[in-house]
């Protein structure tokens, strides 16, 4: 007796981290490629030392996130491997390739205060919690008088910091909220003149192995969008570039926006805007935002890593790498 296997479709394993978070996102992608693909998939959760851990994310370093899902897709345990895009270094990984960025979702930030307040409506001396020094920075730049509180853990149990009563108010990534349906206890969405997001929020990097030339062009060809690629290339590459002259908190975020050419018709192209937050010593000897140094630039959708590195190029001409405060990235 012998049997003929019938389901002749390939099967891809697909990493992620385990969080709730990671796994939604993962599932959007998982569904394309089923959908679309002609394949099966199999999603393999893979645990990172950034989940085992409590410290602040500048103490336990960059790619905490990233580098053991990376590795187990180099060494073949899965196929293909999502990502949120901010949390990757900017380094290349040689043994592997960006094969697809999905459509982003919203970057903004979001702010979830007590009683449905904004930030403007929150009392001076209003505690807001944040881990990140690039949202610490531009909420002490809004001048309000709140009381920035460090803060980890992943998005349920920061919002239940503010449910609970702890703390008045948290800044989280509006995307990680909307994957994880609770765009409910948004009180304000933050605009970016007030508060940039990191380069690439709200966007998903999906890698494969170098070699792997089918699952690249599957990739490619279903889950790609060619206006984010764009769009997070150009605050990547300012990131880059600010990273090699200081290690500053930055914000950035690129649109595609219409534009007119010499001949008066409509193109598209990047439009490009950043942050970096100077810091001086206070008596005590620690940093304290000093200043933050804007700049915006719009170039071609062609060029988007040149547009970024121009813009990195105009911050650092300003002070960005005068003195730098607490390593960030997110
Ligand atoms: N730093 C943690 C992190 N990494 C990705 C997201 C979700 C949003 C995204 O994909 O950018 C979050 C949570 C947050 O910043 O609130």
């Amino acid at each position: 007796m012998w049997t003929v296997n019938t389901d002749m479709k390939r099967t891809i394993r697909i990493g992620t981290r385990g969080s709730a978070l990671a796994l939604t996102q993962t599932r959007t992608v998982a569904d394309a490629l089923e959908r679309e693909g002609d394949v099966n998939v199999e999603i393999v959760a893979i645990s990172t030392p950034g989940d085992r851990s409590d410290k602040p994310i500048a103490e336990i370093g960059v790619g905490v996130f990233t580098s053991a899902l990376r590795d187990a897709l180099a060494d073949d345990e899965v196929d293909v491997a999502v990502h949120s895009y901010k949390d990757l270094p900017t380094a290349p990984d040689p043994r592997l390739a960006l094969a697809a960025v999905p459509q982003r979702e919203d970057p903004r930030d979001a702010l979830v205060a007590r009683d449905g307040l904004t930030l403007g409506e929150l009392p001076p001396g209003s505690t807001v919690g944040t881990g990140s020094p690039r949202r610490a920075a531009q909420l002490e730049a809004l001048g309000l008088g709140l009381r920035i509180v460090g803060l980890r853990g992943n998005v349920d149990t920061r919002v239940r910091k503010v449910t609970d009563g702890e703390l008045d108010a948290v800044v989280l990534a509006k995307a990680g909220l909307s994957r994880l349906g609770r765009l409910d206890v948004i009180t304000e969405v933050l605009e970016p003149i007030q508060m940039l997001p990191a380069p690439a929020q709200g966007a998903l990097a999906v890698e494969c192995r170098v070699d792997d030339v089918d699952v690249e062009h599957l990739l490619r060809s279903i889950v790609d969008d060619q206006a984010t690629r764009a769009a997070v290339a150009a605050e990547r590459a300012m990131l880059a570039k600010l990273e090699a002259g200081c290690n500053a908190p930055v914000g950035a975020l690129a649109d595609v926006v219409e534009d007119l050419d010499d001949d008066g018709r409509v193109v598209m192209r990047l439009s490009l805007r950043g942050v970096a937050a100077v810091y001086a010593k206070n008596e005590a000897g620690d940093p304290v935002v000093a200043d933050l140094l804007r700049a915006s630039a719009t170039g071609d959708l062609t060029a988007a890593e040149q547009l970024g590195r121009d813009l990195a190029a105009e911050l650092l001409d300003l002070g960005a790498g005068v003195l730098s405060g607490p390593e960030s990235r997110s």
